[in-house]
């Protein structure tokens, strides 16, 4: 395939995603629900943690930053981690204690009830994640899944937000979706009173 025709057919494969999306109000609302249930989790002085593997790691990074930073408002930082950054800690529960407890051994050490777990998988099989899903639902820590159509995870978070594709790079381009418009919703809910920058 040429370049020109490989730029339309991934654009298509991208934009049909999005309006599966659009077109799925129980998803919609899913979304809507993680919102507000992160929101009632940092009004608790709670905090959100992401994780995921490779893209979804980046993902993960993301998000945890416009938590912490900012997203379209200038506001106080909301307590967000990602469980993805710390070599020291990934290398040491890696090697010590294998690479499917990367995630749960964190989440088990600095999660608290109460707290939200965002797990990103587009297979919806990596085992750390589902080993943190596990851990985080033993300590009270609210889950949300984001994930494709496949695998164990959609199954197992209180709340799954499953982008309606079987592709990891289109599942990928929505759920930096989903996350971006969690962001939006919280900061607008948590803050009224401020203005987009
Ligand atoms: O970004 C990509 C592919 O677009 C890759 O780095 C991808 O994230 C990695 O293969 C991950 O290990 C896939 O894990 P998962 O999404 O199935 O949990
Ligand atoms: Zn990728």
């Amino acid at each position: 395939m040429d370049s020109l025709n490989y730029i339309r057919e991934h654009m298509h494969k991208t934009i049909e995603t999005k309006q599966k999306m659009l077109a799925d109000e129980a998803l919609l609302q899913r979304l809507a629900d993680a919102a507000a249930l992160c929101v009632k989790a940092l009004q608790n002085g709670n905090k959100v943690m992401f994780a995921g593997n490779g893209g979804s790691a980046a993902d993960s990074q993301h998000l945890a930053a416009e938590f912490v930073s900012r997203f379209n408002y200038d506001r106080p930082g909301l307590p967000s981690m990602a469980l993805t950054t710390d070599t020291s800690m990934l290398t040491a529960i890696g090697n010590d204690y294998g690479f499917e407890k990367l995630f749960s051994r964190q989440v088990q050490a600095n999660g608290v009830k109460g707290d939200v777990f965002v797990g990103i998988s587009t297979s919806g099989n990596s085992a750390n994640i589902i080993k943190a899903v596990e851990q985080a639902k033993d300590m009270g820590i609210h889950t949300i899944a984001f994930c494709g159509t496949g695998g164990k995870l959609p199954t197992l978070c209180d709340i799954t937000l499953n982008a309606p594709s079987d592709c990891t790079p289109y599942i990928q381009e929505t759920h930096i979706s989903f996350g971006h418009i969690l962001c939006g919703i919280v900061e607008e809910q948590m803050f009224p009173g401020y203005k987009p920058r």
